[in-house]
């Protein structure tokens, strides 16, 4: 695969260390944050809001309504396909989307330095800063974010002084993790379901499946508009490491996803030279949530479920929201494909790791699966058989 993110990849450094652009000052893109010009970037989308319309219609990307008869075996489709879906239907009010957005809103507009005092710790996984994968790549993402596990109230303390201002931000946020909790519970079976996966199957989900001990956490991911777009980078290719990703995105255009060779046909031109892959844009589709297979289905599924590459680019004159849920096993759960995936004609394609011998992998710090080590979030690393 060539993509603009290689030729700003391998770099390594502190986050901590990253300066925090003040966005709303700039008028131009900074070197810092001046990536080669972005390919398949999104033509007319969000510059005029018909155009954007326009293109909705033709996405390739399965709409699911989850009162379909079949939903669970069009998710299947889509997961050995893409890698990514939008659900409909789901129960979540759309009146939750738009607090979350006003909250959200709210946070993002606040002053850089008091923003800065709800910053995330060096070794910590809440609070405000700058994308995780930021420490991959040379050139700065177009983007700031807060992460929430549980209630953000430590935080929000922080960002707020008066009671009122930072309860309203945390009701919101608390609702929306009950709420995709219990959708993720559901999108889960449904999809290990359409493999003929029950919940006796998954040792880790308890006796009736309820998965207690599930790692769930969010991510606001703000991206201001940009002034020159096609040369920043929202947040850079990446697959998502969990289960999969709940993904709300507002009405401003920016979740791409990479179609290799192998995904259907579905018209427009690849304007990615180098290989067969190029970048689909998923239209955000009102009430619509999308979500993304991530690394440990795709270990789970015996590599059935494709792991989604995906990135988010920025937009010229409209700022975006999106907020990703994550949801995966328990922390301390041992990795491997599920027993019924794997038979004497197809052989576990991983080996069985721990979580943290898996997050060192992905992090390419010397152990190499399938004969490529080193650059940490690549897709190579899971689609080589392994053994
Ligand atoms: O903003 C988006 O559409 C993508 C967000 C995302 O991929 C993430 O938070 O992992
Ligand atoms: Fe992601």
């Amino acid at each position: 695969m060539s993509s603009v993110a290689e030729s700003v990849r391998p770099h390594s450094r502190n986050l901590q260390q990253q300066p925090c652009l003040d966005f709303d000052a700039v008028h131009e893109v900074p070197e810092s944050h001046a990536w080669p010009q972005v390919e398949d970037y999104p033509g007319g989308y969000g510059v005029e809001e018909e155009e954007e319309e326009k293109e909705d219609q033709s996405s390739p990307i399965p709409v699911i309504d989850l009162a379909e008869a079949n939903a669970a075996a069009r998710m299947r489709e889509a997961c050995e396909t893409w890698g990514v879906f939008q659900v409909t239907n789901h129960g979540i009010p759309m009146r939750l989307f738009d607090d979350v957005e006003t909250q959200a809103r709210r946070l993002f507009a606040l002053p850089a330095q008091q923003k800065l005092k709800a910053a995330r710790s060096p070794d910590g996984l809440t609070g405000y800063g700058i994308a995780r994968i930021a420490t991959f790549f040379s050139k700065l993402l177009w983007s700031e974010g807060f992460t929430i596990a549980g209630s953000p109230a430590e935080h929000a303390r922080l960002l707020w002084s008066h009671p009122q201002d930072y309860s309203q931000f945390c009701e919101a946020m608390e609702e929306y993790d009950r709420e995709m909790k219990k959708l993720a519970r559901r999108l889960m079976w449904l999809m290990l379901a359409s493999l003929g996966i029950t919940k006796e199957d998954v040792t880790w989900a308890g006796p009736g499946g309820e998965m207690d001990g599930a790692s769930a956490m969010f991510q606001l991911n703000w991206y201001p508009a940009c002034p020159n777009p096609e040369r920043a980078m929202g947040l850079a290719e990446h697959t998502d490491s969990p289960l999969f990703a709940i993904l709300h995105q507002n009405t401003t255009t920016g979740l791409q996803v990479l179609q290799d060779g192998g995904a259907p046909a579905a018209g427009g031109t690849n304007s990615n030279s180098n290989s067969n892959s190029r970048w689909v844009t998923v239209p955000p589709l009102p009430g619509a949530l999308v979500v993304n297979v991530g690394d440990l289905l795709h270990i789970f599924t015996n590599g059935r479920f494709k792991s989604v590459m995906h990135r988010a680019v920025v937009n010229r004159t409209r700022p975006r929201l999106s907020v990703a849920y994550f949801w995966g096993p328990p922390g301390n759960v041992w990795l491997s494909p599920l027993e019924k995936l794997v038979g004497p004609e197809n052989g576990p394609l991983y080996p069985s790791m721990s979580w943290p011998e898996y997050l060192k992998i992905k992090a390419g710090e010397g152990i190499s699966i399938g004969g490529k080590g080193g650059g940490g979030l690549s897709e190579e690393m899971w689609l080589a058989p392994k053994g």
